[in-house]
């Protein structure tokens, strides 16, 4: 495990590497949630994507990022904000305007500079968010291939997911009478 601190903006990113770094190792950049990681939160399925990412690393070898983005950027506080804001009705996008927030504040380029600084230029991107891959080539990491995960559905996080898939661009099929 590597800690980096003095990036750009000011985080304490982690990096956690499995086995020895191949050409084009599979990555998975994961956002903090402390509530799914840690808590099991059944509001989103960012607990059953940080186990999923971490097996197959364990099998294939590659690299986790472990932003620490809580809240797509806007901190526990403020995410607890917007969950109550979504027991009301808005979707998870919504609820972060009504907060003076944009949808999503993650920045990626303090992942492409951990990237690079363990030698990773050229990688297979385990996510289903387009803006993670468009952002790291623009930042100068190659993105070979984009991995998805797989989608972890449950009655408490199926306005989040369609709200991603929909308005977020995520690569989620939801299949309606699937869960
Ligand atoms: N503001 C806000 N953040 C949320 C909400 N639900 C989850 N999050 C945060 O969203 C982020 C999800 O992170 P990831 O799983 O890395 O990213 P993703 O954008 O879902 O993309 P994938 O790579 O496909 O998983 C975490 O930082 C969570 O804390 C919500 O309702 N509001
Ligand atoms: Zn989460």
């Amino acid at each position: 495990m590597v800690t980096f601190t003095g990036l750009g903006d000011g985080l304490e990113h982690v990096a956690v590497q499995f086995g020895p770094i191949a050409d084009v190792p599979l990555v998975r950049l994961h956002s903090e949630c402390l509530t799914g990681d840690v808590f099991g939160s059944a509001r989103c399925d960012c607990g059953p994507q940080l186990t999923e990412s971490m097996q197959l690393l364990a099998a294939s070898g590659g690299v986790l990022l472990y932003l620490r983005q809580e809240g797509r950027g806007i901190g526990l506080y403020n995410k607890l904000d917007a969950y109550r804001l979504q027991d009301q009705g808005l979707d998870t996008f919504a609820a972060n305007r009504e907060l003076n927030f944009s949808d999503d504040l993650r920045d990626y380029r303090s992942a492409a500079q951990m990237l690079q600084s363990l030698g990773v230029t050229r990688i297979r991107l385990h996510t289903n968010n387009p803006d993670k891959a468009a952002q790291l080539a623009s930042y100068g990491i190659e993105v070979v291939e984009q991995v998805r995960t797989g989608i972890f559905r449950n009655e408490n996080n199926d306005h989040y997911l369609r709200a991603k898939a929909e308005y977020g661009g995520h690569s989620i099929e939801l299949v309606e009478g699937t869960a």
